[in-house]
């Protein structure tokens, strides 16, 4: 049975299959802002992002995924904490079972209902894969849902959810601005860790936003119409697909603000 996020699969059973989940550079983390440290070395994010590169929305059985061209330096990342250049492969999200918690990363505690992953590949490496085991090959945008008035961005992905109920459906999707989904203010928290999904490789960049976006209550409902699995299979609800935080390790936390 593959990995997944119910009792007999999920995070505590990881380590099992990949024991890098006991690993020094593991995530998500819980965030503590008081002991982050103000690095003003750290550059704005500079995101810069082709809607053309967008291709399609996935099902994968684990989360709903917007996959783009990466072919070229179109949709990429710069700056920020990272050196060099780093092109957006896809972006997908975590979700809860009810509003009260569905975040990976917490603050100071605190879940939000969901949150949202920007991959993105460092281009010193020849490819996605090739980049994804490797110590600086991946950075990671990560920006919180919390509930509040309809998020119009957000409905065009809603939208497709209808045709992707189940895992393995796939649809095209063309046009899609990644960032319409970014909060105003780009001040985050950066730290070393590695992918929330197996296989969990300590290959990411994170950088993580402190201004959350909105969703309805309603929008967050969408989410859960979900499914993990296939078509045809007794319907399972795609819920709380999200990895508690793990131990800090000694590692620091930085913050591009005050
Ligand atoms: N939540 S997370 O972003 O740390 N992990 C997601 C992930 C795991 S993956 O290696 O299957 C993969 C392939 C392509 C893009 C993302 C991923
Ligand atoms: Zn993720």
């Amino acid at each position: 049975m593959s990995w997944g996020y119910k009792p007999n699969n999920g995070p505590q059973k990881w380590v099992e299959n990949f024991p890098i989940a006991d690993g020094v550079r593991q995530s998500p983390i819980d965030i503590v802002p008081g002991q982050a440290s103000y690095d003003a070395g750290l550059k704005p994010l500079n995101l810069k992002y082709d809607p053309s590169t967008c291709l399609d929305i996935l099902n994968n059985g684990h989360s709903v995924q917007v996959t783009f061209a990466d072919d070229t330096d179109s949709s990429r990342l710069t700056d920020g904490p990272i050196s060099g250049l780093y092109r957006l492969k896809q972006f997908h999200f975590h979700w809860g079972a009810s509003d009260d918690k569905g975040s990976e990363h917490t603050v100071a505690g605190t879940k939000y209902p969901a949150e949202l992953h920007l991959v993105h590949w460092n281009t010193k490496y020849a490819s996605f894969s090739e980049a994804a085991s490797k110590p600086d090959g991946l950075a990671v945008v990560g920006v919180f849902l919390k509930i509040g008035g309809e998020n119009p961005n957000l409905q065009k992905l809603l939208k497709a959810f209808d045709t992707i109920k189940s895992k393995g459906k796939q649809t095209s999707f063309a046009n899609f601005d990644p960032s319409t989904l970014l909060p105003g203010c780009l001040d985050y928290w950066t730290y070393d860790g590695s992918l929330t999904t197996p296989p969990l490789y300590e290959s990411v960049t994170w950088i993580v936003c402190k201004e959350p976006i909105t969703a309805s209550s309603a929008q967050m409902a969408k989410f859960r119409t979900l499914l993990f699995s296939a078509d045809g299979a007794a319907p399972d609800c795609m819920v709380n697909n999200y990895r508690p935080p793990q131990p800090l390790k000694g590692r620091a936390v930085r913050a591009s603000f005050k």
